[in-house]
């Protein structure tokens, strides 16, 4: 008799309507991942920056025409339905069945860790939607499972580097190129969420792999583009790691180049590709007097996406070890060390610096 087997697709969710936005931004800012705070401050902050950050944020997410809320969940689960397919197709033998888990609003990872147990699942893949392991994202998704699954699971770390994923990429950034008219004097800005500097000086891997998958993409496209990695919607006082994508915009804009920008760290279209990328920076791309501006979709449902996301679920079930890792940084979940990407690191073409582990 086949297994059953759950696939668990960890994301961040969004508000589904206007009266969700504060809610949903109290339950983000009260994560110990994000604020790193004790608790009767960190409650306090949460419930302060909420109901400051609420009003804008409505507006924004009003300007997605999914009824004033984020788009997240239905393009997630479009993913998890493309996913659960080609899985099926390879696990002829099995039953697959993938569930969401978002930590911020429904589905809740805690609903889902529930059902995930009321349906007898044999085998259980966690299986980020960041490509990128981060303590604020996966690390927090891991953190929230474990609370409320006992049972054995298997892990995928993260999958920056893995073939499939960069040939996604730069397959929906040639469609943008010749969408533009296939311009000369190309700025490809590479943009992926920011993250204060203290997390990553504190050991997360996210900065390098984001890094890293920049020099891969920027070996693949023309050589005459100018390939630039960037990091957008910073929030909050902290420094964050740059550079950042809306000063990038500003100087290729003056420059007057035609840009090109791509989300690498987002793998849905969401109020940070949608709102951010393609209204705000838009703008500010006119105002500076950029040659043209085209932003590039985000993988979505691409076929080369969901095969990498099938092809890390099957690795995750046929290995011994629980926890698939992209290892060589400090704060792998797994704490193994050696990287298995280390050696398509090394060959990614244009110069890239890997950190200590
Ligand atoms: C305050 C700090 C934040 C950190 C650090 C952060 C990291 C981070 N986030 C994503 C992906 C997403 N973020 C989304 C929304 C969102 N994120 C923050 C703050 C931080 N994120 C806020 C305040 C919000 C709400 C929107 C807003 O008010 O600007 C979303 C969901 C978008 C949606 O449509 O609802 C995603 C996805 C990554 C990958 C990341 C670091 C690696
Ligand atoms: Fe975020
Ligand atoms: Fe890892």
């Amino acid at each position: 008799m086949g297994r059953k087997i759950a696939v668990v697709l960890f994301n961040l969710g969004g508000p589904d309507g206007p009266d969700s936005v504060q809610p949903f931004l109290r339950n983000l800012f009260d994560d110990p991942a994000i604020i790193q705070a004790p608790l009767p401050i960190r409650w306090a902050l949460a419930r302060f920056i909420s109901k400051t950050r609420a009003p804008s944020a409505k507006k924004n997410y009003a300007m997605m025409g999914a009824g004033g809320g984020s788009p997240l969940l239905p393009e997630t689960e479009k993913q998890a339905e493309a996913l659960q397919i080609e899985l099926a197709a390879s696990l002829p033998g099995d039953e697959v069945r993938t569930f969401i888990a978002m930590r911020y609003w429904h589905p809740f990872t805690r609903d889902v860790a529930r059902q995930v147990k009321d349906w007898g699942a044999d085998e259980v893949v966690l299986l980020p939607l960041y490509p990128q392991f981060s303590t604020t994202t996966t690390g927090s998704s891991l953190k929230e499972w474990k609370k409320h699954y006992a049972g054995p699971t298997r892990t995928v770390c993260c999958y920056p580097f893995e073939e499939s994923f960069i040939a996604a990429h730069v397959d929906q950034i040639m469609a943008a190129f010749d969408q533009a008219g296939r311009p000369e004097n190309v700025s490809l800005l590479l943009s992926a969420h920011g993250l204060p500097e203290k997390i990553v000086e504190a050991g997360d891997p996210y900065q390098w792999q984001c890094e890293t998958l920049v020099a891969m993409i920027a070996a693949r496209v023309p050589q005459d583009w100018e390939v630039v990695g960037c990091y957008q919607s910073r929030v909050g006082p902290l420094k964050w790691i740059g550079p950042s994508t809306d000063l990038e915009v500003e100087r290729t804009s003056k420059e007057k180049r035609n840009i090109l920008i791509a989300p690498i760290a987002f793998v849905s279209e969401h109020i940070e590709t949608l709102v951010e990328l393609g209204e705000e920076y838009k703008l500010l791309a006119e105002q500076h007097g950029a040659a043209s501006y085209t932003r590039v979709e985000a993988l979505g449902t691409h076929p080369g996406f969901i095969r990498t996301l099938a092809g890390e679920t099957m690795a995750a079930l046929d290995m011994n070890d629980t926890i698939r890792s992209c290892a060589g940084s400090r704060l792998c979940p797994t704490g193994a060390s050696g990287c298995p990407h280390a050696d398509v690191v090394r060959q990614a073409g244009r110069a890239v610096s890997m950190p200590a582990a």
